[in-house]
């Protein structure tokens, strides 16, 4: 079943067309990374998917109903950028209020709360008010809220963004566990982040979908090789030794110590060991050797 479906759709602020003419498709499974430079349009796009406001023109339909819709309270939910929590109200209280305005008991609202509280880590806070929280718990409680009543989709935006590396993780790591039960749309400018979690990407550049493609699926019978390589020394000989592999139909130097290959995948086994023995011959110790291209080489080469 199709998730999110958008037709067409724009949405101007006077003159600025925030998006312009947006059409695609978001298949259940797992999460949709939703990828643009500051002022793409993607939270533009998550307020119409959440139907906090009208498009100018088009149409989108999220789990076969209108955006806004009062059929999708329960089946959706949103963690915005700037999500604020009441100060004044401790965390266990204002996760069961949630749970009541998507039309829960109060028993069963206040037994969600504490569910979604283990999920994220933060069950010792729940008493505690928001302003006990560092701004990473803080997130993780937000992230808890919207996980609330188990929904079809999740929309997150930036949810890992100005966080400390060990708070991003274990909301990464909430997100992988979760995302077999709902359906995640993340922005985010963590690239890295995306690849690990996200399956599809949706990239926005000044209002115009751009690209939509599968980050793990290769498209042809060549594959693509992404070998990062120790130091950041001369790599021109290396290039000149993997040159020599028949197998290997393009290389490019992508980073200072890193080259994209292209080989032809039905002998992906030989081309491997030719690899290897490339690298002790030249004596060139290897970093990360990632099969497929970097989802930054994707987007933007
Ligand atoms: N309420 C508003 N009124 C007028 N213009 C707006 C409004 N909200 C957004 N814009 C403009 O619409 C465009 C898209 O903004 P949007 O916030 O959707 O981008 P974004 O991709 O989320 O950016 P960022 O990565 O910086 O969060 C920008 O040019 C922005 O200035």
């Amino acid at each position: 079943m199709s998730i999110i479906v958008a037709k067409s759709l724009s949405k101007h602020y006077g003159t600025n067309k925030a998006l312009d003419q947006v059409s695609f498709e978001i298949e259940d499974g797992l999460p949709t990374a939703l990828v643009g430079p500051n002022g793409a349009g993607k939270t533009t796009l998550f307020k119409l998917i959440c139907g906090f406001m009208a498009p100018t023109s088009g149409e989108i339909e999220i789990l076969g109903h209108k955006a806004g819709s009062n059929s999708l309270i329960s089946k959706m939910s949103a963690l915005p950028q700037d999500s604020l929590l009441d100060p004044n109200l401790a965390i266990i209280t204002q996760l069961t209020q949630f749970g009541q305005l998507q039309g829960l008991s109060h028993t069963k609202a206040k037994h969600e709360a504490i569910k979604v509280l283990e999920i994220v880590e933060l069950t010792d806070a729940a008493k505690e008010k928001p302003t006990a929280l560092s701004h990473g718990m803080a997130k993780r409680v937000a992230i808890a809220q919207s996980l609330i009543g188990e929904p079809e989709l999740i929309l997150l935006d930036e949810p890992t963004a100005g966080i400390d590396p060990s708070n991003a993780k274990t909301i990464r790591t909430l997100i992988t566990e979760q995302r077999t039960k709902s359906k995640f749309l993340i922005s985010s400018h963590n690239l890295d982040e995306l690849e690990k979690l996200c399956d599809q990407v949706l990239y926005l550049d000044n209002g115009q979908l751009q690209q939509s493609l599968s980050i793990h699926q290769h498209s042809d019978s060549f594959e693509f090789l992404t070998l990062t390589l120790k130091g950041s020394e001369n790599l021109k000989p290396i290039i000149k030794e993997i040159q020599k592999i028949p197998l290997v139909s393009n290389i490019v130097q992508t980073q200072s110590n890193e080259l994209s290959l292209q080989y032809d995948s039905e002998h992906s086994l030989d081309f491997e060991v030719q690899l290897l023995t490339c690298l002790h011959k030249k004596q060139c110790q290897y970093q990360s050797i990632y099969k497929g291209k970097r989802l930054e080489d994707k987007l933007f080469s």
